[in-house]
């Protein structure tokens, strides 16, 4: 008897490969596409007051379609269970990576940089703020690529991004002093805080802020207490102290982030943040979706243009994966 009835016949469950709190997340394969995909299991009675961030990171994930965020294919709820199926980053954490170089050098960060910075600058477009960047939530696809993961925290507030939020959230280390001091706050300056936090990590291999007691890291956050070790450049220096500013109305907004020169210099190109999927739904992919489910291309398009997060939008999204790498545009069997 297959524990998860719900998947059978649709995904082919293989080995754990992350547990937390709330969810595991298991490996899988779609079995339409043969393609591989991340699937979040969580159950509502362990969730108990948590089931909220669960419907928020839904909502979320379904307006976020951003090459630099990890991608939401299909939504199952049972009476007992979430299954959130998502994007497979097979090279895991940015923070395993860090830990396993020690720390990186200025262009490698620059490159990880880079992409963080975009999918930050896409979800605040959106009107969103993720509220928890750190580099647990930052995983890598096959290619190095970063994708941004767990929007279980991310708040789109009802008034657009200038109304304040007042949750307190997000891993204290990684947290803004307005946050710690439990004023009132804009989501998209904790999240330029983080990114802050998150540069010095990248470079430094450690945390700019962090003590054994909560009180006492809580007091080096609010007063801005941190040092810059030997080894980092003026440049990186300067990015970081602009994004660490206690007064959140001093920090770099982020519009200007994506043209500091530290993240333009030998790259010269400005970074794009804009979502590289297309609007319009892709021809080669509805009419294979077409062909298998013996339905007319303008039938395919109309069910598809519904975004249900069903298998047939599972199955519409893991094909465009297959044309982004390369690979045929084909379902492994066709009735
Ligand atoms: C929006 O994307 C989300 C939201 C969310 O709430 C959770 C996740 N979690 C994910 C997604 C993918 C993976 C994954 O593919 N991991 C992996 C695959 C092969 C080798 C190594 C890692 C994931 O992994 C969790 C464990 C990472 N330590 C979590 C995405």
């Amino acid at each position: 008897m297959s524990l998860y009835p719900e998947l059978k016949g649709f995904y082919h469950l293989r080995e754990t490969i992350g547990s937390g709190g709330f969810a595991k997340v298991k490996l899988a394969y779609h079995a339409l596409s043969g393609e591989k995909v991340a699937i979040k299991i969580m159950d509502k009675k362990t969730l108990g007051a948590e089931l909220p961030r669960v419907t928020t990171e839904i909502a979320a994930m379904k307006e976020l379609c951003h090459q630099h965020i990890c991608k939401l294919f299909q939504v199952i709820e049972t009476e007992t269970k979430f299954f959130l199926v998502l994007e497979y980053c097979p090279e895991g954490e940015l923070f395993d990576y860090i830990v396993s170089k020690d720390r990186l050098d200025e262009s490698e960060a620059q490159i990880f940089f880079r992409q963080i910075v975009a999918a930050v600058a896409y979800i605040h477009d959106c009107g969103f703020a993720h509220r928890d960047l750190k580099p647990e939530n930052l995983l890598l696809d096959e290619d190095q690529n970063i994708k941004l993961i767990d929007f279980g925290l991310c708040a789109k507030p009802k008034g657009g991004m200038e109304s304040l939020l007042t949750t307190l959230c997000g891993s204290p280390a990684y947290a803004a002093p307005e946050l710690i001091s439990g004023k009132q706050y804009l989501g998209s300056e904790v999240d330029q805080w983080s990114m802050g936090v998150l540069l010095y990590a990248l470079l430094c291999g450690f945390l700019p802020f962090d003590d054994e007691s909560i009180t006492q890291l809580y007091k080096k956050i609010k007063t801005g207490s941190y040092k810059f070790p030997e080894w980092l450049s003026d440049g990186s220096k300067e990015l970081i102290s602009q994004l660490l500013q206690i007064d959140p109305k001093k920090r770099i907004p982020i519009a200007e982030l994506l043209k500091h020169p530290w993240l333009t210099k030998n790259v010269n190109v400005p970074i794009e943040w804009k979502s590289k999927y297309k609007k319009s739904l892709d021809d080669d992919c509805i009419t294979e979706l077409a062909v298998h489910y013996g339905k007319t291309r303008s039938q395919m398009e109309e069910e598809i243009l519904q975004w249900k997060y069903d298998y047939q939008t599972a199955t519409y999204f893991l094909l465009l994966e297959k044309k982004m790498k390369g690979k045929p545009v084909r379902l492994l069997c066709r009735h």
